[in-house]
Parts: C-alpha cells; structure tokens; sequence
C-alpha cells in the first residue's frame, strides 16, 4: 500500500530542507526527497549550497585570506613569523569536514523534526503522486496532498569549454584543486568567477577573467561596481571586459584558450580553467509529462507571486524557479509555502532580499541601484561614507570602499544601501532591516550606533544624504 503524506517536497537544498523542516512544523505529514550523494557516497542533505557551493566556498575564502594576511599584513602589526606556505591539501580537508559537519547537522534537523527522508530521485506523476528511484533502480509511489518542487540548479555548460573535472573545471572542481594552479584562467566575471578567482589568486595563482560583457557587474551599483573592479585588480585578478571565448585546447596538463575581444582574437595558456558562466534550473526528469506542470521559456518551473504551480497543490521555490539564485530566498520561498499550505497566509518580499559577493571586501545591496532608480526617473538623494574615515576599519586595517544610502529625494524612504567593504554583507543586512520598516534616511540618522563599529559607516552614511555626515566632509548641494 502506498503511504500519503501532507507535502512531499523534492530536494534537500536550502529551499527544500527548510520547507520540509517548517512543513513538519506546522503538523503536517512531511516526506523529503533526496538523492545526492556526498564524497563518501552517503546521501548527503543541504543541496549545492551546503555541498558544493556557499559554505565550501566561504570555507576556502577564509583560508585563503587569512594566508594572504600572515604574508602580507602581519608584518604591518609587528607580527613576525617563518615563511608562510599553505598546505592545500590541508585547506581543501578542513573544508569537507565544515561541509560533513553542517549536511549532518540538517539530517540531524529532518529527523528530529519527524521528517521522512527517501533517498532517491524524485519525479512528480499526474494526480500529484510522486515516484522515488532509488539507487538500486527499485521504485515506489508516494500520495500527497501537496508537492514542493526544488530541484534547483546546475552550472551552465559552454561548448568551447567543455568541463573535464581536471583542468577545465566548474564551480565544484574548483573546490577540489590539490595544489595552487601557476596560471588559473575563468571565465565570467560573475559571482563565482570573482569568489573563487580570489581564492587562488590570495594563494599565489596568477589569475585572469575573461568576461564576455563589456560592463563590469551590470547588476550591482554602479559606483560599488566600479570601485570593485578597481580594487580587486589591485589585488591582482586581471579582468578582461569584452572577451567572448571561442574554443580551448587542452593538451599535457595545460589549457589553451582563444578568444575575441575589441582587438581580435587572442589566445592565453592556463594550468586551470574555471568555467563560470551561470547557472540553469535542473528540471531533468523530474515531471512526468501528464504532471501538468509548465515551464517558462527560459526552462524554469513557471509559478505565481506565491510558488504556486499550474498544478493546485503543487509549488515549485528556489533556483527552479524565476529570481534571483540565491539560498537565502529559496529558503524563504519553502517558509511562505509550507505556511500557504498550512492555511495561512503568508508572502514574501521580493524586493529587499540582500546580495552579496564574498571576495575581499565583500560586495552587498539591497533594494534598488542608483542607476535603476534613475532609469525609472524617481528623483533621489545619495549619501556615500567611506571606511578610510572610519576609526574601527582604520584599527582593522581595512579601510577600502564604503558604505552607500540611497533615499527618496520626495519621502526620504531608504530605497537602497549598496556597501564595498568590511563586513558589507552584515551591514546592508542592517539596512535591509531598516528598509522591511520602510525607514527613512532621518530615522537612521537619529538611532545611535555603538563606537566604534563598522556600522558607524551605514550612520553616516545615511546622514550623508541630507548633508549632514559629521565625520566626512559633506557634498556642496
Ligand atoms: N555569494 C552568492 O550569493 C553566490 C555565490 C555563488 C553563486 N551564486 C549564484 O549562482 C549563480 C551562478 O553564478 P555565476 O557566477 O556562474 O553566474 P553569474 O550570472 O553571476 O555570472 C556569469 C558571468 O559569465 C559571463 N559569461 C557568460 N557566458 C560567457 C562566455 N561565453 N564567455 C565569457 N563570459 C561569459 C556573464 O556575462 C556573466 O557576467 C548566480 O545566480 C549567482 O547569484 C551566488
């Protein structure tokens, strides 16, 4: 006899585990569908975020730093030490073991909260049935009432580079080098390009990004993204704007790649090439073809304003579906649809989810961009503080970028806070805060904020927009 559950969500990543984990919650009869299987061949809960994605990532970021600080900073504070070098095989373990510890804390988490876990790959029949596979081919149909789709998404493969898992690699074969490549190439100049670009290059690679687009970070504030292209160049990635790759060759351990940019065409050699073009929905047998689900013609799972498919009682939420590919509104869009399935009525607000790109200094927003805003011709008020007159990054010595607030010039109403610099993803979070209580420059501006913090720069930056920063000199108007 087949069981029947309340909700059937497919896919543990941070849409569907949390779904699963509120669904549970809330009293309903709860089954999670998984089938990745981690590096020891357990199924492993947590999707690409925990897996192979924000968390190792964030890992090797943080070892990587903290090598570039021993070599290049410590010596600033009086700190002697030997030579510095960096064990990779070391760095690369202590990220799996960060990776093991957090998919084995939400396995933890499913099972206390009497989650059934099927370890399988799931697809969705007509009648909102759904067929588990497991490894050994063996098959059973489960019953719901309700199915939640996160499937998510996989890396974009391109056919002049096509990825080998040895020297031309994507986003997880990057986690996974065992030794510092001499020349490292990538190509996209995206979120990934520039997180895991920065991982080698602290490390001693000799890194160069090859970016299709003329424009650096098109999405991101303007003026963050150009002060971003500058200090990251500094630190030296080399980026190349309009260069649109057209074939590679890989031979004796070593990549070839040619491509065209305003000069013609060009070729550069490379130990390792990390293709990082984007990201595409995985929806690879997933729905039957009666299931009555559709797809978009960009080949995400089409849904409403609350996930809802075309199908009653079938929801589809994060990467499988239309946004921005983030964890954090996955996990939001599970919250609001284990509780529109519970009866309430929950949404959520798609304007002010936070981005943020890791590399030093992080790179955050929330809200809308100045060039956004002016595009739709809303009058504005900016306010811009940097951290090179901020006492706490002046001790930490780490005064690049700054804080920016973007203000309604009729209401005042903070519309978006855009920050280059320490901390960025913890501060425009106070800003995103703020905005959710559709705050005004004012009303930040009059709160007080302990001295000396980083956050100090979001304080004066908001004062800034009315001309009133204390300690910057403030814009003529
Ligand atoms: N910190 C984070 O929040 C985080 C971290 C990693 C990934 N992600 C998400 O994962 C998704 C994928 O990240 P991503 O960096 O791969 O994608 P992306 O869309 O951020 O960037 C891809 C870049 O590749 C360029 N590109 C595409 N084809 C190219 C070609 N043939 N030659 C040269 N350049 C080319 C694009 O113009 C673009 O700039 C994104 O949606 C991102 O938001 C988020």
């Amino acid at each position: 006899m087949s069981q029947k559950f309340d909700v059937i969500v497919i896919g543990a990543g941070p849409g569907g585990y949390v779904a699963a984990i509120k669904s549970a919650q809330l009293g309903l009869k709860t089954a999670l569908i998984e089938k990745y299987k981690g590096k020891e061949g357990k199924t492993a809960l947590g999707g690409t975020c925990l897996n192979v994605g924000c968390i190792p990532s964030k890992a090797l970021l943080d070892s990587s730093y903290k090598f570039h600080e021993a070599h290049e900073s410590f010596k600033l504070h009086g700190i002697s030490t030997g030579e510095v070098a960096i064990d990779v095989p070391t760095m690369i373990a202590r990220k799996d073991q960060i990776v093991r510890n957090l998919t084995g804390g939400v396995a933890s988490l499913i099972k206390a909260n009497g989650v059934t876990l099927f370890e399988g790959h799931g697809k969705l029949l007509a009648g909102k049935k759904v067929e588990v596979t497991a490894a050994d081919g063996s098959s059973q149909v489960l019953d719901t009432e309700n199915v939640i789709l996160a499937s998510g998404s996989k890396p974009v493969e391109i056919p002049p580079a096509p990825v080998d898992q040895d020297v031309i690699v994507d986003s997880t074969g990057a986690l996974d080098f065992q030794n510092v490549p001499g020349k490292l190439g990538v190509i996209g100049a995206g979120v990934i390009g520039l997180e895991l670009g920065s991982v080698w290059a602290r490390l001693g690679a000799e890194v160069t990004v090859l970016e299709a687009m003329d424009k650096f970070l098109p999405a991101v504030d303007e003026q963050v993204a150009k002060e971003a292209q500058k200090i990251l160049t500094k630190q030296g990635l080399k980026i190349l704007l309009g260069a649109r790759v057209t074939g590679t060759e890989v031979k004796n351990k070593q990549v070839t790649v040619k491509f065209v940019d305003a000069e013609g065409e060009k070729s550069q050699a490379f130990d390792k090439l990390i293709v990082a073009v984007g990201r595409r929905p995985v929806t690879t047998d997933l729905l039957a073809a009666d299931s009555g689900v559709t797809l978009d013609e960009r080949g995400f799972i089409y849904v409403d304003d609350y996930c809802a498919t075309s199908v009653p009682g079938v929801y589809a939420i994060g990467d499988v579906v239309r946004g921005a590919m983030l964890a954090h509104k996955a996990s939001e869009e599970g919250v609001v649809v284990a509780e529109r399935i519970a009866g309430h009525k929950a949404q959520m607000n798609y304007d002010l989810i936070p981005a943020v790109i890791y590399t030093h200094p992080e790179i955050a927003g929330v809200g809308k961009t100045e060039q956004a805003l002016k595009a739709e011709g809303v009058a504005i008020n900016v306010g811009v503080f940097p951290f090179a007159a901020s006492g706490r990054a002046m001790a930490a010595n780490d005064t690049a970028g700054f804080v920016k607030v973007i203000a309604d010039a009729k209401t005042d109403r903070v519309l978006g806070v855009h920050v280059i610099g320490p901390s960025a993803a913890e501060l425009v979070q106070q800003g995103a805060i703020a905005m959710e209580f559709g705050t005004s420059a004012e009303d930040l501006g009059m709160m007080v904020f302990a001295h000396p913090a980083l956050s100090e720069a979001l304080h004066e930056a908001a004062l800034a927009v009315s001309g009133h920063a204390i300690h910057v000199a403030n814009r003529k108007k």
